[in-house]
């Protein structure tokens, strides 16, 4: 298991990054490593970040010196959606089935982790977010049908899209974690646009679903002072509480979106008007 820490940077000091600095800081490029689990540990809101692959031999969650604990778990909860194929979360002892796009909420103290796959040659991969928690809440098996599922857009501005909703209040308990994808539909490019910032939550997107010589135009920044990043499929985005986080797709694709800090309240956003985007 890897875990690497990417520390928080300033909005004064992120205006003077090239573009090799801005995705050194807020770009994961490798999520997904076979027969690995990958980790990143961002210190906005000590989130972590990353993946679980397993091939033929099931995955422990451990616990690095930079978790501070005995176990993942101990002082954590966990948020786990597969965007591969069919695979097991053991938490516990206990076997919860995910298929693609199925998410596990895991609560704090919950047990060991242990990931599977079904088939080495269609591996799961399990996206995973995980959180500080100090109160403990029930493990739960959040299938697609599961979700609360809004469709906001339009074709005419090219952002029709649906919104699945899994680690949310009204569909599950947490501490902080709320985590859910959304879905790009054939021929819409844009993802939050207009723009909105939370500088009471950061948030991280995995974009997936994406063809492998498609990118996303990822625009982050102060709402007056943008920037971009160039993403490809099943690479990852840090988004810190003061940035914009939108993206453009070369062709449609989907997002995982996973947010911690001071509420959960998804529609807590303070939006910027598209015309006083700089
Ligand atoms: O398509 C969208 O709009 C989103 O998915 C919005 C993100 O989830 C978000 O930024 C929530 O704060
Ligand atoms: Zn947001």
């Amino acid at each position: 298991m890897k875990i690497e820490v990417r520390h928080a940077s300033h909005p004064e000091a992120v205006r003077g990054y090239d573009t090799q600095t801005l995705r050194r800081h807020f770009l994961i490029e490798t999520v997904f490593a076979a027969g690995e689990i990958r980790l990143t540990y961002s210190h906005y809101d000590r989130m972590v970040v990353g993946g679980a692959t397993p091939l033929g031999e099931a995955l422990a969650l451990g616990a690095p010196k930079e978790i501070g604990q005995d176990s993942f778990l101990a002082e954590r909860e966990l948020g786990v959606l597969n965007v591969g194929g069919a695979g097991h979360v053991v938490v516990g002892g206990t076997r919860h089935a995910l298929s693609k796009y199925d998410c596990l909420y895991v609560g704090k103290g919950a047990g060991d982790v242990r990931f599977e796959s079904v088939d080495a040659a269609a591996p799961a991969k399990f996206y995973l977010v995980s959180t500080p928690a100090h109160q403990a809440h029930p493990t739960v098996l959040l299938t697609r049908d599961k979700a609360r599922h809004l469709t906001p857009g339009e074709a005419a501005t090219a952002n029709k899209r649906s919104i699945y909703q899994f680690i949310h209040p009204e569909v599950c308990q947490s501490c902080q974690l709320t985590m859910g994808f959304t879905m790009i539909e054939e021929g819409s490019v844009w993802n939050t646009m207009p723009a909105h910032t939370h500088d009471r939550r950061m948030e991280a997107y995995l974009y997936f679903d994406l063809d492998a010589d498609q990118r996303v135009f990822h625009f982050m920044g102060e709402p007056q002072e943008t920037r971009h990043m160039l993403v490809a499929n099943e690479q990852a985005i840090i988004s810190p509480p003061w940035s914009i986080h939108s993206g453009a797709g070369t062709k449609n694709y989907s997002f995982i979106w996973a947010m911690g800090g001071d509420n959960k309240s998804f529609t807590d956003m303070d939006h910027i008007a598209i015309a006083d985007l700089r």
